[in-house]
């Protein structure tokens, strides 16, 4: 031991007995390492940074790992099509070297316009192994907004699915318009029997594209771990899509985060009902790969084809929106079959209504609840389940999961706050705050919107624009979104409490409230409601439902049956609902 060494440490025990036993360890620890806000291997005499102990994290990581550990074990399955992790990581750096040969720079947009098909699951590798950025947009979008995106995004090249292929035709004859740089359309043709695309010799198509590349490119890899690796547009819930920007590092952590909470194993098989397109499918296209996962692909999600799926390809894990969970709990009896084993499904992207997390655990699947923005990278939080809890009566369970949890692994802290004083408010289960977010699994910013950064930013924390409580236990439980939230007589009512209660009538499929407009009021509930097929109540019905499971105050006032509109994730749009209560004018 050197005598510094030597001497520091004498410091060290000596002072340990003193009375500031915690002051003195961090003073040892200047001493020693000095200042702790310098890179050590800067400042502390023997140390290095270098490629031996020092590399950028990245996804494409997990995909050359499994090349090797899982090479003939099946990487994806689409109808037809199979491959396997040795041939998914050659399709990749084909692909990724035809890229280049496209012209794609580092740090150049390739976009998507997909479903779940094996060309979402290779470009979410090869266009980062070309040193590019992955743009996955909505599947919904219409050619106005598309046009919208890729010129925001300054996309290079966009690779669209045969079904989508006029949509984005009409999205470039509009960017011509506007004189932008046209990105070159890839057309990604049905793999699963290609006679069904007419390719005209004029148009790039992705296996001739793929099939140019070579097998012995070399990696761009990211020269720091938190390049860009991906834009994801929000969804356009609340409001305009703002582009979110993902790093490799926090892909890389959050995938991570993602299947440990999903408790995971060795190469789980993964059904595809999450759009690939949101938040890179919650991470997990990465996830799996890191685990020698199988990708079981669907291009539409139905109940049909999911109990089909499960049972042909021995599905251990799936993850879904409420939405999705309400299609499998609601579908005739000839689309659905018994389980032939237990199916892990994690549920998020809206509150679950706890009466179709029970008929999800009937049919018998294991459920978890995740909850997340896409500005988190999907999941940021799930509701950890305490082994104690499977003896609770079947009300408490259900609003125990019901609950959004507690932070995942990637994060630092999720708390919830007063966003005026940002003080953390009591964990009583009443006490109303934002939802904050801090951690390595917050996005970089919103692209060429640094106003709309800062502000998400103000305090040292993301704000996610939630209104949660926290209980003693210290798990939340999202209330409303602030946007969502009506305010009657002074009164606050969460959108999402009164949803619940429309859930639990056994006639109603889909259900959604928005503010009314009021005179007197300011605000009345409005209910929005679908109805299950085969049954028939009234508004007069539905109300005193409501009046008697909720305080008066929160019953709406106006129920209106009809189809709900949602985003491509099965969100409810209630912007467009807040408009159609508008309309309706004053009650009173
Ligand atoms: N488990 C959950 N429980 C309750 N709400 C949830 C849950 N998971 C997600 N959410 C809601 O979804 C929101 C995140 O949605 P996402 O980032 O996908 O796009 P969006 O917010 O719908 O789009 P936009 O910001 O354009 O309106 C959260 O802020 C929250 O309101």
């Amino acid at each position: 031991m050197n005598r510094f060494l030597k001497k520091s440490l004498s410091r060290f025990i000596g002072s340990v007995n003193r009375i500031q036993p915690i002051l003195t360890s961090i003073q040892f620890s200047r001493q020693f390492f000095g200042n702790l806000e310098q890179d050590p291997c800067e400042s502390v005499e023997g140390l290095v940074r270098c490629p031996a102990n020092h590399v950028p994290l990245s996804p494409i990581t997990f995909l050359e790992r499994s090349a090797k550990v899982y090479r003939d074990r099946t990487s994806l399955v689409y109808g037809s099509v199979k491959y396997t992790w040795k041939e998914t990581h050659e399709r990749c750096l084909r692909l990724a070297s035809a890229l280049t040969h496209l012209g794609i720079s580092p740090g150049d947009v390739v976009a998507t316009l997909a479903p779940n098909i094996p060309a979402m699951h290779e470009l979410h590798f090869a266009v980062p192994m070309a040193g590019a950025v992955i743009c996955t947009l909505n599947t919904r979008h219409d050619s106005a907004m598309l046009s919208i995106l890729l010129r925001h995004s300054e996309a290079k090249v966009i690779f669209v699915d045969y079904q989508l292929l006029e949509i984005a035709r009409g999205a470039l004859d509009l960017l011509v318009s506007t004189e932008s740089k046209l990105p070159i359309l890839v057309l990604v043709p049905e793999s699963d029997d290609s006679s069904q695309t007419a390719i005209t010799s004029d148009t790039c198509e992705y296996e001739r594209l793929l099939a140019s590349g070579h097998t012995e490119f070399s990696i761009r890899r990211p020269r720091n771990e938190l390049d860009p690796i991906s834009i994801n547009y929000t969804s356009g819930t609340t409001s305009r899509p703002k582009g979110v920007v993902y790093s490799h590092r926090g892909a890389y952590l959050n995938a991570f985060a993602t299947f440990s909470l999903h408790e995971m194993g060795s190469m789980p098989v993964y059904l595809w009902t999450v759009p690939m397109f949101h938040c890179n499918g919650w991470c997990l296209i990465w996830g799996l790969t890191a685990l020698g996962g199988t990708n079981i692909c669907l291009r539409s999600v139905s109940p049909k084809a999911i109990f089909q799926n499960i049972a042909l390809h021995k599905v251990t894990h799936m993850g879904g929106a409420p939405t999705v969970l309400n299609m499998i709990v609601n579908a005739p009896s000839n689309d659905r079959c018994p389980l032939p084993h237990k199916v892990e499904v994690m549920t998020g992207g809206a509150p679950p209504p706890p009466q179709i997390l029970l008929k999800m655990e009937e049919l018998g699947f294991g459920l978890s609840h995740l909850y997340g923005l896409t500005e988190t990278y999907g999941p940021g939080t799930s509701c950890v389940w305490k082994p104690e809890w499977d003896a609770l009566p079947q009300d408490e369970r259900l609003k125990l999961k019901a609950r959004q949890g507690v932070q995942h692994l990637g994060l630092e802290e999720v708390d919830i706050k007063d966003p005026i004083t940002m003080k953390s408010i009591p964990a009583d289960g009443k006490t109303v705050g934002e939802v904050m977010f801090k951690g390595n699994t917050v996005m970089s910013g919103y692209l060429k919107d640094l106003e709309a950064t800062q502000d998400a930013f103000r305090g040292g924390w993301f704000r996610s624009g939630d209104l949660a409580v926290k209980h003693p236990d210290g798990y939340i439980e999202v209330k409303d979104r602030s946007k969502d939230i009506i305010i009657s007589g002074g009164e606050n009512i969460s959108s999402v409490e009164v949803e619940m209660a429309l859930f639990s009538h056994p006639a109603v499929l889909e259900a959604a409230v928005v503010a009314r407009p009021d005179d007197h009021w300011g605000q009345t509930p409005c209910a929005f409601v679908k109805l299950k097929e085969g049954f028939s109540v009234d508004a007069q019905e539905i109300i005193k439902f409501c009046r008697d499971r909720l305080p008066h105050y929160m019953a709406p006032r106006t129920v209106i049956f009809e189809d709900l509109p949602k985003t491509s994730t099965g969100k409810v749009q209630k912007f467009v609902l807040r408009e159609k209560a508008k309309a309706l004018g004053s009650l009173f």
